[in-house]
């Protein structure tokens, strides 16, 4: 039995989240779920984003599932990533049948470092009117992180998706140091692995991800750069209601869908479910339950393609009835 920590959080977060919930439920795989809050609605409630109970129930589960929160999202989810010590940030980026993409052969995966870079939240008002923010590079957390996506590299080379390629993005030529680290280190442990690495300026590899997105294999690079090339990368795949996320560490795992709250849409019943249900994938595939995760992406594959989706994707269902036609089809 997998015991699951689910955080709906705030806007769309509290429709999609359940439509991923019942569809993981039709799989038949042996789930508790256990409900937890964090985001805006609960910081007005308590002055807290991310509750105490909340944090030790995330670390008493097999997983967390997490939705969305809004204003407050970088007060919960990096305070989660560090808390739990998720420092691999797995962003899938694959083009499905019957979803408008920059092409039908994109599949890759961006690898973001989770821990450090921009995200250490050190700034400082060191003058008058002159502000700081530190970017932290750790030999340390790159190597984590290197290993970490040169496995993957590996693996998918093991089942044949492709041949070991691998790819970082820095900005060595200007961040001398701490970039020339990082970039270092990629080359450093690569050698230990079966992978064929090289390197792009992330401005570089930025547009080569929109101009030769079908070339890419497996993609590491520092936190913000990450944050910023996910975005842009989903949408070369239908937007981020096809872009889903894993947050791994060495004790826990953390799945969110990369959007966020969407307050525009929330209640309106019209949130596309599909980057919530590819992060039930992936959260099924970090729990070995790797039959449950082939049968929802089939279903899900099935439901892309024959239209039976949300309107932004060129249908007429709402969230739930979405969800509906890929749980029957599990
Ligand atoms: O920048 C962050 O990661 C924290 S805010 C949510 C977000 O942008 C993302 O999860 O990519």
């Amino acid at each position: 039995m997998h015991k699951i920590c689910v955080i709906e959080g705030d806007g769309i977060g509290k429709e999609v989240v359940p439509a991923a919930v019942s569809i993981l439920k039709a799989t038949g795989v042996d789930f508790e779920f256990i409900n937890a809050d964090a985001g805006d609605e609960v910081f007005e409630k308590t002055g807290v984003a991310l509750p105490e109970e909340t944090v030790k129930s995330a670390k008493e589960c097999d997983a967390v599932f997490f939705g969305a929160a809004g204003e407050t999202a970088a007060d919960v989810i990096v305070k989660l990533r560090k808390i739990l010590n998720t420092y691999a940030n797995v962003r899938p980026v694959k083009a499905y049948k019957g979803i408008n993409c920059l092409n039908s052969d994109i599949d890759y995966i961006i690898v973001r470092e989770n821990t450090e870079g921009l995200y250490k939240g050190i700034e400082a008002e060191i003058a008058d009117g002159v502000y700081t923010a530190t970017r932290v590079i750790t030999e340390e957390a790159c190597e984590k992180i290197f290993k970490f996506a040169c496995n993957m590299a590996e693996d998918r080379k093991k089942q044949g998706i492709n041949n070991g390629e691998i790819t970082c993005g820095h900005k060595a030529n200007v961040l001398k140091l701490t970039d020339g680290v990082f970039k270092n280190k990629f080359y450093e442990v690569a050698k230990q692995y079966s992978v064929k690495p090289e390197d792009y300026y992330v401005d570089a590899l930025n547009m080569y991800l929109i101009t030769r997105p079908e070339t890419f294999n497996v993609v590491v690079t520092s936190n913000l750069f990450g944050d910023i090339l996910s975005d842009g990368a989903a949408g070369t795949v239908g937007g981020l209601g096809m872009a889903p996320s894993a947050n791994i560490g060495d004790e826990y795992g953390l799945f969110e869908p990369v959007h966020g709250s969407a307050p525009d849409i929330a209640g309106k019943g019209i949130a596309n479910p599909t980057a919530t249900i590819l992060t039930a994938i992936l959260m099924l595939r970090y729990l070995n339950e790797n039959d449950a995760a082939d049968r929802v992406e089939k279903a899900l594959e099935e439901v892309l393609e024959n239209k039976l989706t949300t309107p932004d994707l060129g249908g007429s269902l709402t969230t739930t009835q979405m969800a509906e036609e890929v749980a029957k089809r599990v």
